[in-house]
């Protein structure tokens, strides 16, 4: 493997009864890609994002992470080893501030443990102390500072969605995968939305993206892979992919 190889999956497969949901699916993703993932309704985007991390058990597949193999056995070891995410459907805790909701996050990188957490060592205050100092410049990124310590639900859609990406750059993750980080917003969000994925990956992050939003997918993405029912019929760069007649006609084509 490429030493610059940040994700490397090969022949993953996922089933649910009589659907097959993914069908050897692999991708190879490179440090400071953005690397865009698409395909009609149902093709499987979100099975494979469920799949690398560790939230649905995949039938196969081989998964390595900055060269280490890793398996995406649960959630929380697959943001250990390095992968944070956002969901589709917004997963914040509503009742808690948006700092609040980012210091979440960097706790999967904390050392004090639970035990310095009941008894409020001195150690453990300290790192509170630089947790909250971090998701505090994390929300200035991501630009909704302003917002840091009202309540997640009170946000606005858009905000809400900046959030999710504070929080998972919170966990300092090798890939940042955002599902559909567009969905529901307006254009002037948009805007901004593609000068912030802009920025993390300039600032040397790397960025796995499923997206509908045709032309953010295009402007913003290294590499894009396609997939329809479970397959990946296409993979290249943006302009390679738009003329690939596979993929006109799964976009076009009966059935979808
Ligand atoms: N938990 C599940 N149980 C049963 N079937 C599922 C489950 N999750 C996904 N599927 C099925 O797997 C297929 C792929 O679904 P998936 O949600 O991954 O597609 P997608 O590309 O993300 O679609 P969309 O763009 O609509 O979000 C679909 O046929 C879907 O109905």
């Amino acid at each position: 493997m490429n030493s610059n190889t940040i994700l490397k999956v090969q022949g993953a497969s996922k089933r649910f009864g009589g659907v097959q949901a993914l069908s050897d699916v692999g991708i190879t993703i490179e440090k400071g890609q953005v690397v865009g993932l698409i395909g009609p309704n149902g093709a499987g985007k979100t099975t494979f994002f469920n799949v690398i991390t560790g939230l649905y058990v995949p039938d196969t597949g081989s998964f390595e992470l900055g060269g280490t193999a890793y398996k995406p056995a649960a959630v929380h070891l697959v943001a250990k080893a390095g992968i944070a995410r956002t969901f589709q459907n917004i997963r914040l805790f509503p009742e808690m501030t948006a700092v609040e909701n980012v210091m979440v996050g960097r706790h999967v990188r904390t050392h004090s443990g639970l035990l310095g957490a009941v008894f409020r060592t001195p150690a453990f205050k300290a790192e509170e102390k630089a947790i909250e100092a971090r998701a505090r410049e994390l929300l200035d990124y991501v630009g909704i500072g302003r917002h840091a310590d009202f309540r997640a639900r009170t946000l606005s859609y858009g905000d809400q969605r900046r959030l999710e990406i504070a929080r998972a750059l919170a966990t300092d993750p090798q890939l940042i995968a955002l599902d559909e980080p567009a969905a529901g917003m307006n254009q002037t969000e948009k805007v901004v939305l593609r000068e912030l994925i802009d920025r993390i990956r300039k600032d040397g992050r790397t960025i796995l993206l499923i997206e509908h939003d045709v032309k953010l997918v295009m402007g913003l993405c290294d590499r894009v892979t396609v997939l329809d029912y479970g397959k990946p019929i296409a993979e290249g760069t943006p302009a390679e992919v738009q003329r690939n007649p596979k993929v006109i006609e799964a976009y076009l084509g009966a059935g979808h």
